[in-house]
């Protein structure tokens, strides 16, 4: 391809993955005085066995939970020992790959229009339209569940609204893409009405089709609409189930190499997220060995008095 820069740059890895030495010293100090607590709890129990009169099955029934408490503190624990993070390098990606980058399909999955409200569905779709990536390259399937025409026709209008939404986000370079996030506005809920339509799917913007183009003229995602059909004597098997009904709707459409999965409410806040997921499949040397890539999840509704609930 012989872009500039990429003699230099060819070799060097797409990522790299750094073990957090600071954070792994004070979890192991943590760990240890925990481990030790459960220890002397069970030596406790075993050096104070009550006779039947005492109460013996009390002390089973104690027993039992804190060998299980403690053997799962133990597991849990263990998967934490070695704290590592992981940075991609997407310019590496950029100069290294260029226009032969990999098509994606991006599969979003909603089920209920009143549990998961049409806006919320629609933002989600719209920040993955919107990511920095060859729109040429992207597909967005939209799996509804719920069959619900307010689900279908709020994607329709995000289609036309996608044609001024992604050129405004590229200009003047927005995060995150999710329309709702970045104007912080609550939108109501609507209620549902039953499709007369259950199975469908329907191509709203075709990316490959000249006419798909925003208000700049630029290409613009491939967007599908997909509702499949739900008998309630056939096990549906949940979002599993409309996972492998959208694999097999995209494999005729796009049929992508690269999978990206996102709940209905979880919006995309960094439009370089497949750039960088990409990073971790495409180094030459470790990428053979990675299947799947998880991006981290933030949540922005968390009760800050609630102690169960937590950042994740
Ligand atoms: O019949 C169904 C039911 C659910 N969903 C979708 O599946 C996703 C997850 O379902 P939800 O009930 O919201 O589960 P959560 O506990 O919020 O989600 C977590 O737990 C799920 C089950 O373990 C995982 O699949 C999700 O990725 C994970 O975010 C949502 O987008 C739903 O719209 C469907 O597509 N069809
Ligand atoms: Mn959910």
């Amino acid at each position: 391809m012989g872009r500039a820069g990429e003699g230099e740059e060819e070799g060097l890895p797409l990522f790299e993955t750094r073990v957090g030495k600071k954070s792994r010293v004070a979890y192991r100090i943590f760990g240890f005085t925990v481990f030790i607590g459960i220890c002397m709890i069970w030596v406790y129990r075993l050096t104070h066995i009550p006779t039947a009169e005492q109460g013996r099955w009390a002390w089973i029934g104690m027993f039992m939970a804190e060998l299980w408490f403690g053997f799962y503190w133990i597991i849990t624990l263990s998967a934490r020992l070695n704290v590592t993070y992981r940075y991609p390098f997407k310019h590496r990606l950029i100069t290294r790959y260029g226009d032969k980058l990999p098509a994606v399909d991006i599969f979003v999955c909603t089920a209920d229009a009143e549990i998961e409200p049409p806006t919320m569905v629609i933002n989600t779709v719209l920040s993955v339209m919107s990511y920095d990536y060859p729109p040429e390259k992207l597909s967005i399937y939209l799996s509804d569940d719920g069959g619900s025409e307010f689900t279908f026709y709020a994607l329709m209008e995000a289609s036309q609204f996608s044609k001024h939404w992604i050129p405004f986000c590229k200009k003047f370079r927005v995060e995150p893409r999710s329309p709702a996030a970045y104007f912080s506005q609550n939108f109501n809920q609507q209620d549902p009405k039953l499709a007369e339509e259950w199975l469908a799917t329907k191509i709203l913007i075709d990316g490959r089709k000249p006419s798909a183009v925003d208000e700049d003229g630029h290409q613009l995602p491939t967007l599908v609409y997909l509702a499949r059909e739900k008998r309630p004597q056939c096990p549906h098997n949940i979002k599993a189930g409309s996972m492998n009904a959208l694999i097999r709707v995209s494999s005729e459409i796009s049929n992508a190499p690269i999978i990206l999965n996102l709940d209905c409410d979880m919006y995309s806040n960094d439009s370089d997220a497949i750039k960088e997921a990409l990073c971790f499949f495409m180094d030459e040397k470790h990428g053979h060995k990675t299947s799947h890539v998880q991006h981290p999840q933030s949540c922005n509704n968390i009760t800050k008095n609630d102690i169960f609930s937590r950042q994740c």
